[in-house]
């Protein structure tokens, strides 16, 4: 056991191997395959980027690690859960007002706690510990009707992390968000993950990597690349096409130019996914 903040976690990875989940209709019986065969790791204080098209299994793939697949799935393979524990863990989801009950953050959390079954003892220090860490002290008690969709998101982060969940797990958390709310939940989430806490953030948006950060790819239900952000952009050889292109993703316009100079010879190593990195890159090759 390894202790990270006030956590105490298995040091175990949360391990799928060759799962599978097949959706059954109850009436007819008839049988969808939502992922098939997957292999995915996760060890703790990991941070994995989790993307795909709409449909490729992405939210299944969550359910599955969460412990909230419903009672219309079945499941293939072996899940050995490791430092997430038994039983389900909270995520944040992308339309988070749906699971906020109380009338403002530092009520909804509160809330959480009681229904988990905290102690009272130890219950307002790990809402205060919970409401600072997703940096949410200056409007704890502003109606949440009043928030904007990142101060939402952030109070639902908040629950995830009040309920001591070792894996934080965002499912296209962002998606709907304006940039500067995009950037506030993005901040908390790296820090979070900076403290010791293993992140999935589950994203559409290419520009939200960082050059360190390991990819996995769904694609129909099937993981079709884990591994650095380069190996997602570069070719792999002359004749192949990148996953990103595989997927008709356009890079963003910074890789893009990346890519031109480094076909043209250029040394760019890592690949610059900024145009800080970039400007950093080019000026030392002077
Ligand atoms: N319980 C279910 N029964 C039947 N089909 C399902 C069920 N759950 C998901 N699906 C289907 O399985 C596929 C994968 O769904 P999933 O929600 O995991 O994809 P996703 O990658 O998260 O998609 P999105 O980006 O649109 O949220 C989709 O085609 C979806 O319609």
């Amino acid at each position: 056991m390894e202790e990270v903040g006030e956590i105490l976690l298995s040091t175990d990875d949360l391990r799928v191997e060759q799962a599978s989940v097949i959706a059954v209709e109850p009436l007819s019986g008839k049988e969808i395959t939502l992922l098939n065969g997957v292999t995915f790791h996760i060890a703790p204080g990991d941070w994995v980027q989790v993307v795909g098209a709409n449909g490729s299994g992405k939210s299944t793939l969550i359910k599955l690690l969460t412990g909230h697949l419903g009672m219309t799935c079945r499941l293939e393979g072996t899940v050995h859960r490791g430092f997430v524990g038994e039983g389900p863990i909270p995520y944040v989801m992308q339309h988070p007002e749906a699971a906020i009950v109380g009338a403002t953050p530092w009520e909804d959390v509160l809330i959480g706690l009681e229904q988990q079954g905290v102690q009272e003892a130890l219950i307002g220090a790990r809402l205060e510990k919970a409401l600072q860490l997703a940096r949410l002290e200056h409007i704890q008690h502003r109606q949440v009707t009043s928030l904007s969709g990142g101060q939402k998101q952030l109070t639902a982060l908040a629950g995830c992390i009040a309920a001591e969940a070792p894996l934080l797990i965002l499912d296209e958390a962002t998606s709907m968000l304006d940039p500067e709310s995009r950037e506030l939940v993005l901040k908390a989430v790296r820090h979070l993950n900076q403290l010791g806490r293993a992140v999935i953030w589950v994203t559409h948006r290419l520009e939200e990597w960082e050059a360190e950060d390991r990819i996995v790819v769904l694609d129909e239900g099937e993981i079709i690349y884990d591994g650095h952000v380069d190996g997602f952009y570069e070719q792999p050889n002359e004749k192949d096409k990148s996953i990103c292109e595989r997927l008709g993703w356009q890079p963003p316009y910074v890789v893009e130019t990346a890519l031109h100079l480094r076909a043209l010879g250029y040394a760019l190593t890592p690949l610059p996914l900024t145009t800080e990195e970039l400007a950093r890159a080019v000026s030392a090759w002077r």
